[in-house]
């Protein structure tokens, strides 16, 4: 989790661009403005016919290649996103779509190449678990570190460390070091870390599903009192079980680009269906029920 709120701009990023545009927030406000934001990886070591054209596949982001004919993937494309507190947002999109990429450039760890990125909050990612966690240590002690690795500082997490060792259901594997994990086991552990803090602005990727579903029914209601605690939620999924349970609106990425932003139910009809749709409708009646 970042304390700082970060601003990063592509080379060629307009003058309107975050810094002007402050004036249309407060100070405090948890915010998350991209405006025209694209994110290129260039290929040097590909293997590639000559690019003299854009190539589209049905998945994947844009292959062309730059002035100076290096192969170039453009996995974003003029994204301008703007969230507010309060936004529970899906990412839905076909493999390659851009989905990974926009929470990484929403996290900081990827700068657009063009256009800008503003976020103002803590943020807490919950992907590449590798990330924050030490595989020769144990359960315990990377509950600490990846709560440190999230902004607490390791009293806190100490104080808070039963209490997550129990939520994991771990018992006494968390004595063992982490390489013996699988991924599920690491998936647990993440969220008890991330469930116990409190981001303003959480990131999520499908990698959480990977536990099993006695497990995600008891995370659910911590993830969905954390959501609602917290101020801002990017959630990418392939499950619209799971985005109808966390998420009211959504994106479609498509190629890089927004395609469509919307209520849960409209945009996962369009992308995949009436079906998808009734099956998001059926989620959302029965949160209603529940209540
Ligand atoms: N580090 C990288 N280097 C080169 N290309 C990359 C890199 N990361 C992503 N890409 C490319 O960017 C595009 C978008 O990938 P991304 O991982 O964001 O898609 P995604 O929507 O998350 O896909 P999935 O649903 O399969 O997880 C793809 O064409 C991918 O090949």
């Amino acid at each position: 989790m970042t304390d700082d709120d970060h601003t990063t701009e592509g080379a060629d990023a307009p003058a309107h661009s975050a810094h002007s545009r402050n004036t249309i927030v407060t100070a405090s406000a948890v915010r998350v403005d991209t405006w025209d934001a694209s994110v290129d990886f260039p290929i040097f070591d590909a293997k590639t016919r000559s690019f003299k054209k854009s190539v589209l596949g049905r998945a994947g982001g844009v292959i062309g290649a730059s002035d100076s004919g290096v192969p170039m993937v453009e996995a974003l494309s003029n994204i301008d996103l703007h969230l507010e507190h309060g936004d529970r947002i899906g990412l839905v999109g076909h493999n390659g779509a851009g989905k990974s990429t926009l929470l990484r450039l929403l996290s900081g760890i990827y700068e657009p190449t063009r256009g800008a990125c503003r976020v103002r909050g803590r943020v807490a990612p919950v992907f590449d678990l590798g990330v924050g966690m030490d595989p020769e240590i144990s359960g315990f002690e990377n509950i600490i570190i990846r709560g440190m690795f999230l902004g607490m500082t390791r009293k806190e997490m100490l104080a808070k460390s039963d209490d997550i060792a129990e939520f994991t259901e771990l018992g006494q594997h968390l004595e063992m070091p982490l390489r013996t994990y699988s991924t599920g086991m690491r998936v647990r552990l993440a969220l008890g870390v991330v469930t116990s803090i409190d981001p303003e602005i959480l990131i999520l990727d499908e990698g959480i599903g990977a536990v099993d579903a006695d497990f995600m029914r008891k995370a659910r209601k911590r993830l969905q009192a954390l959501v609602e605690r917290s101020g801002i939620l990017v959630f990418a999924s392939h499950s619209n079980e799971f985005l109808a349970q966390l998420c009211d609106r959504a994106l479609w990425i498509d190629k890089g680009r927004i395609k469509m932003e919307g209520g849960i139910e409209d945009v996962v009809g369009a992308y995949e269906g009436p079906a998808a749709a009734a099956q998001v409708r059926e989620v959302l009646n029965r949160m209603e029920a529940d209540e």
